[in-house]
């Protein structure tokens, strides 16, 4: 079968400079695949390539039998690919339900079939439930970041691409390395990252739709991941199954 997305040779150009160099990427449908890498390597660019958030300068991007790169991000997003950018973007001054129904209106989703992917974003995220009347501003940055995955869902991807999804839920987990990460682990974790990290699980047992990951958190990675790719410097150095992600090889592509 042919992969779900397909990145071949990607150069992606931001000013004047060339910051992706020939990015090949390939996610399969109900994959999970996380994209890592050291700050500043192009993990952001790629995902922007792939929406169509910035045009790409050569190569070519597939998905789904169609060439994306050719088509704008609307189009990109009606032909299921959903997206959750760094920051989250749900709008504080709406309700959850607001925000949710933003997702089921820019696709179209009525009647039953809005109920049956809003349950869906329900029985994923139960708080979401909870707070349908709170504005987005007052959640949690954890419990914004549900609402933003929940909003995601809502539009049906068969490509879900999530930037930094544990980004601002345990600031200290980013900061932090070696010891600091194993003693907060055994000593668990709070319950908006357990919420999101199910989710993503849950998502990639169904199978039901495909998830790249840009993502830091290394054990997170290894949780949620069928496959991981490492990039530095603009092209992906280093691939595979996420078993195959040893503390060598984050040694080496992925640890300042
Ligand atoms: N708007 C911009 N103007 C100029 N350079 C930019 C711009 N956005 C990104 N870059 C540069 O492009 C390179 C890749 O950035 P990108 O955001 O893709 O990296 P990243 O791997 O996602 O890193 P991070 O983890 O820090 O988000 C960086 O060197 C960055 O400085």
């Amino acid at each position: 079968m042919p992969a779900l997305l397909q990145l071949s040779q990607v150069e992606t150009y931001i000013g004047g400079s060339r910051i992706l160099r020939g990015v090949d990427l390939e996610i399969n449908a109900g994959e999970v695949v996380a994209l890592m890498g050291r700050n500043g390597v192009g993990k952001t660019t790629t995902l922007k390539s792939i929406t169509g958030m910035l045009s790409i300068r050569s190569g070519s991007i597939l998905f789904d039998g169609q060439r994306l790169d050719k088509m704008t991000p609307d189009a990109r997003a009606r032909a299921g690919i959903g997206s959750v950018p760094q920051g989250r973007d749900i709008f504080p001054h709406l309700t959850v339900e607001e925000n949710l129904h933003v997702g089921l209106v820019v696709h179209g989703r009525k009647g039953k079939e809005a109920r049956n992917a809003l349950d869906y974003v329900y029985t994923l995220f139960p708080v979401l439930k909870e707070m349908l009347s709170r504005k987005g501003g007052v959640l949690s940055g954890g419990q914004q970041q549900q609402l933003a995955i929940g909003r995601a869902l809502l539009t049906d991807p068969k490509l879900l691409i999530l930037d930094e999804p544990t980004e601002g839920i345990q600031p200290s987990i980013i900061d932090h390395i070696g010891d600091t990460l194993k003693k907060l682990k055994k000593e668990g974790i709070p319950d908006d990252e357990v919420a999101v990290e199910n989710a993503i699980k849950t998502i990639a047992k169904e199978g039901r739709l495909a998830i790249l990951l840009v993502e830091q958190y290394v054990d997170f990675c290894r949780d949620v991941s069928d496959r991981f790719y490492a990039m530095d410097r603009g092209v992906v150095v280093i691939s595979g199954e996420i078993a195959t992600l040893t503390d060598e090889v984050v040694k080496k592509h992925l640890q300042v």
